[in-house]
């Protein structure tokens, strides 16, 4: 029995799920594909970037609504392969990563981002320069780097002039990416809209219209492709500036309406 003011709102979001965005999965399961963000959209945040644990049943639940869309569901993240895998296994799900600069298709085929020399030294770089400043993360993802200041906001601004000048030293290859108390330093050969573009031309995704759900700036590229191609994109948590079409309020929300959706009919 749902009684508390947060689970109001839950049964509010099932509610409109179920009439609204996400009910015609289970209607027409055979013309939706969706594309899922991972951190703030499927998994809670976290103080730090390994501080993030996958909550029970959602594997699962994943597992399910992708077997029911005929395998049109995929990630599409900001973390790199293998972070992001560990955090589903054993579910192996199509999926991009580092802000769709690679990908990992269906046929589990993987077009990867080489890092070079350069980069890992400015890496190296970047951890050096902030080792004194409390509580700031240098996240190395291989071909993309994370400074993350959610435990030292006060480093913001060092931050930012900090990465705009590691920016320029990457060269014309990589371009910024603001996120939830972060810059990131990302290759700019594909966007998340680029990557959810690439797997609508790839069995099984293609024929199908895109539903792209996600919480962050980084999202906001795949919400346009969904928009322009007629399909839905859906942001959670209330934002000042969205080209989404609809809010879903939390992370717990949406697991609730995905675990609903995933039920056996
Ligand atoms: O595209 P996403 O899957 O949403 O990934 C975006 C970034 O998420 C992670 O950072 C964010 O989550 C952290 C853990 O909850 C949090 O501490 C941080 O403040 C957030 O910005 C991840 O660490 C980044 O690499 C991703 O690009």
């Amino acid at each position: 029995m749902l009684t508390t003011d947060t689970s109001r709102e839950a049964e509010a979001d099932l509610a409109q799920a179920a009439d609204g965005p996400l009910g015609i999965l289970l209607a027409e399961p055979d013309n939706w594909a969706l594309f899922l963000d991972i951190d703030g959209t499927l998994i809670d945040l976290a103080e730090t970037p390994d501080g993030v644990s996958t909550p029970p049943g959602l594997v699962e639940n994943l597992d399910r609504l992708s077997q029911r869309l005929g395998g049109a569901l995929a990630l599409v993240t900001g973390r790199n392969l293998p972070f992001a895998d560990q955090l589903f296994a054993p579910l192996s799900l199509p999926i991009a990563g580092l802000h769709g600069a690679e990908r990992r298709r269906t046929d589990g085929t993987l077009d990867l981002v080489e890092e070079d020399d350069a980069f890992q030294t400015l890496k190296r770089s970047l951890t050096r320069v902030t080792v004194d400043w409390e509580g700031v993360i240098i996240e190395d993802k291989g071909a993309a780097v994370a400074a993350h200041f959610r435990q030292a906001p006060q480093w913001e601004q060092s931050l930012e002039a900090v990465m705009a000048s590691a920016l320029e030293a990457a060269g014309p290859g990589y371009t910024l990416q603001r996120g939830k108390m972060v810059i990131e330093i990302r290759p700019s050969r594909a966007s998340k809209g680029a990557a959810v573009r690439a797997f609508l031309e790839e069995a099984p995704f293609a024929g199908r219209k895109p539903i792209t759900i996600g919480d962050d700036l980084t999202d906001e590229a795949m919400f346009k492709v969904a928009n322009d191609l007629g399909g839905m994109s859906i942001r959670v948590g209330e934002a000042d500036q969205t080209e989404a079409q609809a809010i879903i309020s939390s992370a717990v929300h949406l697991r609730q309406i995905l675990a609903q959706l995933a039920q056996p009919s």
